[in-house]
């Protein structure tokens, strides 16, 4: 244990950050207007995708002057990893979606599958449309669906593996306050 904390020391002070709080700061605001022009009067159903929306989910919340309903769902891909394999489904959203405006949010659109499976699931069920929030998009041409957009997005990285924000390094580092990239990924 004190030797992975050593590590996940080791891993920051080597890491690059790519976006400094601040610049994080005025892109969730940015996203907090524009999803307010967009959805304000629509009496919106928000999920935060946990665990990496977390911190995303919780910022946007509170810049968001109108009522919204919130909840949350749990599905993952990466784990403790850097590379995505199928998506499992930790928990899936109990609230009643049916006609429902929903918008989802995230820490990260990369490749895409675990914002469209959500998405596809949110139809499914119901769902009168579906919007997309992510705080990052990450900038290479293995979405997906080729040209893959959320609706909302704060802002565009680089190809690295990330951290901070929410988003993990084996399961650390969600609390930095930041958009890192690890040494040499
Ligand atoms: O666009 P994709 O390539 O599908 O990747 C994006 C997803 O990967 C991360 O989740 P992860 O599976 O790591 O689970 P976590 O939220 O618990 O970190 C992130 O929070 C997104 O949900
Ligand atoms: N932590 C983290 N999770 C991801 N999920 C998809 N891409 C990334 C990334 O760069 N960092």
């Amino acid at each position: 244990m004190i030797d992975t904390v050593a590590e996940m020391k080791q891993v920051m002070a080597e890491a690059d950050c790519l976006v400094p709080n601040q610049q994080v700061q005025a892109a969730i605001t940015a996203l907090a207007s524009a999803i307010t022009e967009r959805l304000e009067g629509s009496n919106p159903l928000v999920f935060c995708v946990m665990n990496g929306g977390l911190i995303t989910t919780g910022q946007l919340l509170t810049q968001l002057n109108f009522p919204v309903q919130a909840e949350y769902l749990h599905a993952t891909r990466y784990r403790q990893e850097t590379t995505g394999g199928i998506l499992e489904w930790k928990l899936r959203p109990e609230a009643d979606m049916n006609d429902r405006i929903i918008l989802i949010v995230d820490d990260i659109l990369d490749e895409g599958t675990t914002l469209c499976a959500i998405a596809d699931y949110c139809r499914a069920h119901g769902a009168a449309e579906v919007l997309t929030a992510v705080l990052v998009d990450k900038q290479h041409d293995r979405k997906c669906r080729p040209g893959l957009k959320a609706d909302f997005t704060g802002m565009d990285v680089e190809d690295r593996f990330l951290f901070g924000f929410g988003m993990d390094y084996k399961g650390y580092w969600r609390n930095a306050p930041g958009i890192y990239a690890v040494k040499g990924l």
